[in-house]
């Protein structure tokens, strides 16, 4: 019999109706249309589908199969041209040299793709190592699983803080509220409610009765049916319009540049040589597999691997030192990294917060507080925030004030606007609404206080002077405090809004202490030196981040509220920015505001955070840095991840990212210099000469011995001082250098071409050999000058680096005397140009020294 298809058309969500059926169809139809019950799906089951289905990620791309990737390189219009041309010409009778054409491109691109593939497979490992997990149901217990391993039918559960992984339906929920900004840009969270909505819901806001893949679980708890995953959610719809890729940065963009100006100067010059070698009448077959080996040979081709290698193997180095990376193009972003912003808690202090009191108004230890705290961060559904876990540890307000006869009938959940948390709880016949949050507002919104005898007074001008006196005292001795508050409530009345967060009456304080990290201080001291400006964006208050700071030896250039940053235009704000390094009070917006407004100013900006509240801020910044207990929404915004929660590993990936573009740099300048000096050394070769300057497949050959040269960069050592400061892409640096340092090469080949013919007397083959080897031996020997500041002797590089370098020089060397060497057309050269050759190496390694020295004088930045 032939299995049915497992759910049918109608849930696809290609169709509108389709994906409102998510949230209108009868919650028992869907388990049935995807054959699934509350209790979920057998693993069995669950793998079948997911060949069906696909993995559950909207972002992604579809990685082909190796050998389809492998053989897409072949797609270069330049490498195909140049195979039928040589198969032209080995229709014409000269078979070797297409074999040998067709050798070396197939080895060249085999190396290529073998370095890159497994380059890739290691940051994608790194990056499965912090991928965020759902909780399913598999096989009737609950599993934690890789959000990309669900399928259409699974039943996961919800709680505070996760992303949501799916579209789902609600089976179950309790309080269960989602910021769903993402979807219809509405900051507030959206309560949702298991349940059926009617055939008439509509959009996301009619939807109350579903969840979206992409948002996020504010408080409360939930199961749900998951529906639609990967491209098939909502999300995915919007991936594939929005093409959800981040941009490309700075560095990404000037890099394609540079690949681009060579392929352009490239093209110009196999042009103008094709005709002049037509002009002259030379074999038209011949002179174009010339100009096409020339046309390979010319382009930065190892470019893409040189950068993927070179960052993948930063990467793993940073894995070492407990950092993953999760985009690889974030190396450079951080190695560019200007100013740093980040949130406060667990970054400058511990985190390891402890209750050291809770107090009335007035200063008097009062259980009334520590009772009010209590029940309020027991029943609270949000992610426990980590005064809350201090509340709870500290130990339970005992007695007539029992917390455990509190019992919870609705909650109004946390959010960053309004920085507090409402529980409605009830204890035998008495209703309250209990409420903790920022101690400002909560007097603010209290008309009455509680002292810590259980007397009620009225909050009168001189007791709200004393309190606000009390609570100043206690920031300014850097304890944080949170206010208590509570009011009674008719015992008919059933749920908690934000509207009955008034008249209330004022508790006390829960006062905390979250000591400084030893170590900020330092680290951002060194942070400083390296370039690296630190603000601090903190939804606490400015005195308490005062104290902070000041324990911290910091000094604060300027400091900037949350209301204050409120009434101020962007362009006030970048106007002031240079001067704040302390922003308090701010909210999740709010953050988003500064990082951009930074950007604007020009600034290559990182986000250090953990919390909801800093997953736009995380979005929006350069570089996204995330900690591995963060919040799932900050963790899925984060470019890197900290397994360590600490600034010293921020500056560790700072000095990996800024080796990563200096080691890509040392390749551009490399190409820059010997491809342009290599292009104008043809040009007047294909002038000056009777006969080719080299044959086609010689140019193939010096090639790709030169790129295997270069294969070691990303392992090269990096100086100490070229990571000192930001290490930003600098086109016109590069352009630059090669306007200098390309005719320089050229010079020596002009000698060489001199020397061959007037010394040496030499003919076709010889004068091809003797430029083959100067050629090479002189752009792979120039590495070693090319790849510091410092005088040659300067700077140590990696062996490895300098063992290829050597090795292949040598190789160069003796290719002629050796039967491969005649393959290719090559002949033994005299003793004599050994010696002219010794000289002009270093005769032209002396004048890049000179030119160097000139060159970085007058372009100290570059
Ligand atoms: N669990 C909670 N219950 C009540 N109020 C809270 C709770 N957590 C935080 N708040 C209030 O919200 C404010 C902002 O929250 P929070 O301190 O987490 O922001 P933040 O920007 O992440 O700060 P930080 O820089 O310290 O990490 C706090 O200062 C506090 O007044
Ligand atoms: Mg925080």
């Amino acid at each position: 019999m032939q299995q049915p298809p497992l759910h049918s058309a109608p849930l696809r969500p290609a169709t509108p109706e389709g994906r409102d059926r998510l949230w209108r169809a009868p919650l028992a139809d869907l388990l049935t249309e995807l054959k699934s019950t509350p209790a979920g799906l057998t693993g069995a089951d669950a793998a079948q589908r997911i060949e069906t289905y696909g993995p559950n990620d909207a972002a992604a791309v579809q990685r082909a199969p190796n050998w389809l990737r492998f053989l897409n390189r072949f797609k270069s219009p330049l490498v195909i041209m140049l195979l039928v041309a040589s198969a032209l010409s080995a229709a014409a009778g000269d078979v070797a040299s297409f074999v040998i054409v067709a050798a070396i491109v197939a080895f060249s691109m085999i190396l290529d793709f073998v370095q890159e593939n497994r380059a890739e497979t290691a940051v994608e490992a790194l990056r499965r190592s912090v991928a965020i997990d759902a909780a399913a149901r598999r096989d009737g217990r609950t599993v934690s699983l890789p959000v990309d391993r669900l399928v259409p039918g699974d039943v996961i559960a919800l709680g505070a803080g996760d992303l949501v992984p799916a579209d789902a339906r609600l089976i179950e929920s309790k309080d269960l509220f989602v910021n769903q900004a993402l979807l219809t840009g509405e900051p507030y969270p959206a309560e949702k409610l298991a349940g059926e909505s009617g055939p008439d819901a509509a959009g996301f806001a009619g939807a109350i009765n579903a969840v979206f893949a992409g948002t996020s679980v504010i408080s409360g708890t939930a199961t749900a049916l998951v529906v639609h995953t990967g491209h098939g959610t909502a999300l995915g719809a919007l991936a594939a319009s929005l093409a959800l890729k981040p941009p490309a940065t700075a560095f990404e963009l000037g890099v394609r540049r540079f690949g681009m100006l060579i392929l352009r100067i490239a093209i110009l010059m196999v042009l103008f040589v094709l005709v002049v070698n037509i002009a002259f009448h030379r074999p038209v077959l011949e002179s174009v597999m010339f100009a096409l080996a020339l046309a390979v040979g010319l382009t930065p081709e190892l470019l893409p691997m040189i950068l993927t290698v070179t960052l993948a193997r930063s990467a793993l180095e940073l894995a070492k030192r407990k950092v993953v990376v999760k985009r690889l193009a974030a190396i450079h972003d951080i190695g560019a990294m200007d100013t740093l912003c980040t949130d406060k808690t667990g970054t400058l202090t511990e985190a390891r917060i402890d209750l050291v009191k809770c107090i009335d108004g007035l200063g008097a230890d009062s259980p009334h507080a520590l009772l009010y705290a209590f029940v309020n961060s027991r029943c609270e559904s949000g992610m426990k925030s980590p005064l809350d876990e201090a509340i709870l540890k500290a130990p339970p307000p005992a007695g007539v004030l029992d917390a455990a006869a509190w019992h919870k009938i609705d909650e109004a959940p946390f959010d960053f606007e309004r920085r507090r948390v409402s529980i409605l709880a009830e204890n035998g016949g008495e209703r309250r609404l209990i409420v903790k949050g920022a101690p400002e507002e909560m007097l603010r919104l209290s008309n009455r206080y509680l002292t810590a005898a259980g007397e009620e007074r009225v909050l009168d001008d001189s007791a709200r002077a004393a309190i606000t006196a009390t609570f100043d005292g206690l920031s300014r001795d850097g304890q944080r405090c949170l206010g208590i508050a509570s009011r009674s409530v008719p015992a008919d009345h059933l749920s908690a809004v934000i509207a009955d967060e008034t008249e209330l009456v004022f508790a006390g304080f829960a006062v905390f202490l979250d000591p400084p990290k030893a170590t900020a201080g330092e680290t951002i001291g060194a942070l400083a030196a390296a370039g690296v400006e630190v603000k601090v964006l903190t939804g606490d208050n400015e005195q308490v981040a005062r104290h902070l700071f000041a324990a911290l030896g910091l000094p604060i250039l300027g400091t900037m509220t949350g209301e204050q940053l409120s009434h101020l235009s962007d362009e006030a704000l970048i106007g002031q920015l240079p001067k704040i390094t302390l922003f308090c009070r701010v909210n999740p917006q709010q953050k988003l505001r500064v990082i951009l407004a930074l950007k604007r100013l020009g600034h290559v900006v990182g986000y250090l955070g953990d919390g909801i509240n800093d997953a736009p801020a995380l979005h929006a910044a350069d570089v996204g840095i995330s900690v591995d207990g963060a919040a799932d929404v900050a963790r899925a915004a984060a470019d890197l991840i900290l397994l360590e929660h600490d600034l010293s590993v921020v500056l560790r990936a700072v000095v990996q990212g800024r080796r990563a573009v200096r080691n890509v740099a040392k390749y551009v300048f490399m190409g820059s210099s010997s491809n342009f000096g290599n292009m104008l050394s043809m040009a007047l070769a294909a002038v000056l000469l009777p006969f080719l300057p080299m044959l086609p497949i010689q140019v193939l050959l010096n090639n790709l011995i030169y790129d295997l040269s270069q294969t070691a960069l990303p392992f090269d050592r990096v100086d100490e001082e070229a990571t000192a400061t930001p290490a930003k892409w600098d086109n016109r640096a590069v352009e630059r250098f090669m306007l200098v340092f390309g005719p320089l090469s050229s010079v020596f080949d002009l000698a060489t071409f001199y020397v061959l013919f007037r010394l040496f007397d030499a003919g076709e083959a010889l004068f091809q050999t003797g430029w083959f080897v100067e050629s090479l031996v002189t752009q792979i020997l120039v590495v070693f000058a090319i790849r510091t500041r410092r005088p040659l002797f300067g700077s140590r590089p990696h062996p490895l680096l300098a063992g290829s370098a050597l090795g292949l020089a040598v190789l160069a060397l003796i290719l002629p005397f050796t039967p491969v060497g005649a393959w290719f057309g090559l002949v033994p050269l005299p003793v004599q140009f050994f010696f002219y050759l010794a000289a002009a190496v270093a005769a032209y390694l002396l004048l890049v020294e000179i030119a160097k020295h000139f060159f970085y004088r007058r372009y100290p930045v570059a």
